[in-house]
């Protein structure tokens, strides 16, 4: 029996005027996983999501979603439609609109979007709502603008926002830049509750947040998987420590 696999990078090159981004990448996640990606500033990984989401196009190799589907021959909208959702790591909420109605905006099945605001909502959407409000923990804040939050309030919502789509898989670059410990710690959390339900593959810097995630860890380098397993093993390991922890 083949081992399930909802992403399979399959040796996956991408060159950049001769200088490879990624060099025969081969990453597998398996379905309800959370992994962390890591990695010295050029390692790869924002290429890495760039090629997933469909933004470049590999120079070589094979992207497959659940096995069947490559990623590699589909344009950024089919793929979103697909299931998978990425989050930037710079904040793009509607500033001038309250928290409730920026989720309201990013439900699925939408068809025109702010028409949205001044129909009557539906008991349904009011749900969902609901429970994307107690995920991102802004229950309380629900009907402030969205301009007026915290640096990590807007992280959230528009984590927030990503599950208005009903992702499959998130993709999740650098959540914690710029976030207090106290917001940090809960994005953990946050990001914890998320994976009971979805798949997360979240790319960050800050190893007090990997730690706390408690998940697989890939550390790229130069454009590959230098090692992969948990935080406390890939931080023996003496060939990242060379490239990058010991720095
Ligand atoms: N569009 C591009 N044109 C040329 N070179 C690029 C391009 N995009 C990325 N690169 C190069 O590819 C390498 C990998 O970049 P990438 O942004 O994927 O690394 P990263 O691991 O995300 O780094 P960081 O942690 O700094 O965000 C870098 O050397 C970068 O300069």
């Amino acid at each position: 029996m083949s081992t399930p696999s909802l992403l399979y990078l399959d040796n996956v090159t991408v060159s950049f005027d001769g200088f490879r981004a990624l060099n025969e990448l081969s990453l597998l996640l398996v379905p309800g996983e959370m992994r962390a990606i890591i990695g010295p500033n050029g390692a790869g990984k924002t290429t890495m999501m760039d090629v997933i989401t469909g933004k470049t196009r590999p120079d070589k190799g094979d992207v497959l979603f659940h096995n069947t589907i490559d990623l590699t021959r589909l344009d950024e909208p089919s793929i979103a439609r697909l299931g998978i959702g990425r989050k930037f790591q710079k904040p793009t909420v509607f500033e001038q609109l309250s928290v409730r109605d920026n989720l309201l905006l990013s439900l699925a099945g939408h068809r025109r979007p702010f028409g949205v605001l001044f129909a009557r909502q539906t008991g349904e959407e009011r749900d969902r709502i609901e429970g994307i409000l107690r995920t991102t923990r802004l229950g309380q804040h629900a009907d402030r603008l969205a301009g007026a939050l915290s640096h990590g309030q807007k992280q959230w919502l528009e984590i927030g926002m990503l599950l208005g789509q009903e992702p499959e898989l998130l993709l999740v670059d650098e959540p914690v830049a710029g976030m207090t410990d106290a917001e940090t710690a809960q994005t953990a959390d946050l990001l914890r509750d998320i994976n009971r339900t979805r798949s997360v593959v979240v790319v960050e810097h800050d190893m007090e947040f990997v730690r706390a995630l408690g998940v697989g860890v890939t550390v790229l380098h130069e454009g590959s998987v230098l090692a992969e397993g948990s935080l406390d093993d890939v931080s023996r390991d003496p060939s990242v420590i060379e490239v990058y922890l010991g720095r």
